[in-house]
């Protein structure tokens, strides 16, 4: 991999409710590759969110980091000071949120959108200077400049999530942290959404954290993949590795619910049941209800998170690189 620009380390987060703890994001540890195009995917309520927030610093007021680390630029954002997070969010590490395109303001135009957003961050910058860079934007993810005075409703909701884009561009961060960027859209217009984040990636090298439920997406996109349940990391390995061959079974569902966008389609499945309540996880291996090679010991033992085989593929099954 190519050399770290962020490193997850053990982190615990997630939320005060009444009943206690629910710890949305348990134990989780990666390293962020610098250009890395990194997919984490999992069913709704896995904790996808709650780690992109998490690293943003960015969880509800009853939203914590309880314990871990986030290291990025020699700091930990994760005891970062909110004044100290301010010049590290955007800059730094920039987020397109869940349908974000709604986030735009109706009657504000493009232009004065994007202009804020850049004086915000550069308050000295000349108007000039700022309107050529937001058409400089726009163009990078194909609209034609003149859109910039139109108002959010005149535009399609691919266009506006491709100016969300673009506003997480504005600062040229060294990550972009995308949440279901495109999941409110028709699949064509996904497609192309997601072919043009690949370019400008490339274009510019920044890192990419690409979180979706939708598995087929990041399949052929992301250079490596991680597969989250119930809060925890499951599987961990490039990506076309885990296509081939998934080690962890709930990595077998998920492929099974999600069949490629190109490619044979080999049986579409999915996975019986429904992920645990938080309050009420198996005491052994947390997927061990759903799985269909669930075995005695997977009842009384959490298998470790561990590289089974040479390839330094990480997987949390006792049957990881066994045949099933
Ligand atoms: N503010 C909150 N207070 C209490 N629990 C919360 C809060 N926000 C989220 N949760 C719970 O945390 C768990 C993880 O939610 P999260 O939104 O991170 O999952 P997700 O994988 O991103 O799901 P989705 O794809 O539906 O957004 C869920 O059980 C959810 O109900």
């Amino acid at each position: 991999m190519a050399e770290t620009i962020l490193e997850i380390d053990n982190l615990t987060s997630g939320y005060q409710v009444k009943q206690g703890r629910v710890e949305a994001v348990k134990e989780v540890s990666f390293k962020l590759g610098s250009g890395e195009f990194l997919g984490i995917a999992g069913e709704s309520g896995c904790g996808k969110s709650t780690l992109a927030y998490s690293i943003l610093k960015l969880l509800e007021d009853n939203g914590q980091i309880f314990s871990g680390s986030i290291n990025y630029g020699g700091q930990n954002l994760a005891t970062l000071s909110d004044k100290a997070m301010k010049k590290v969010r955007w800059s730094k590490i920039s987020m397109v949120f869940q349908s974000a395109m709604n986030a735009l303001n109706p009657v504000i135009t493009i232009k004065e959108q994007l202009l804020d957003a850049m004086y915000a961050h550069r308050p000295g910058l000349k108007e000039k200077e700022a309107i050529a860079r937001a058409k400089e934007l726009l163009e990078l993810v194909n609209i034609t400049p003149d859109r910039l005075y139109d108002y959010p409703h005149q535009l399609s909701g691919g266009m506006k999530q491709r100016i969300m884009i673009a506003m997480a561009m504005i600062l040229q961060p060294d990550i972009i942290i995308m949440d279901e960027p495109t999941t409110a859209l028709d699949v064509v217009v996904q497609r192309n959404i997601i072919e043009k984040i690949g370019d400008l990636q490339e274009k510019f090298g920044f890192s990419i954290i690409f979180i979706t439920h939708d598995l087929s997406l990041l399949v052929e996109i992301s250079d490596r993949l991680a597969i989250m349940y119930a809060g925890r990391l499951v599987e961990l390995g490039n990506a076309e590795e885990i296509y081939k061959n998934p080690a962890h079974p709930y990595t077998e569902g998920l492929m099974a619910s999600f069949p490629p966008l190109v490619g044979e389609i080999k049986e579409v499945g999915g996975i019986p049941g429904k992920p645990p309540d938080f309050f009420k996880l198996p005491t052994g291996c947390k997927f061990e209800t759903r799985c269909p090679y669930a075995f005695a010991r997977c009842k009384k033992e959490n298998p470790e998170f561990k590289s089974y085989d040479s390839s330094g593929r990480l997987a949390r099954c006792f049957l990881a690189g066994e045949e099933r």
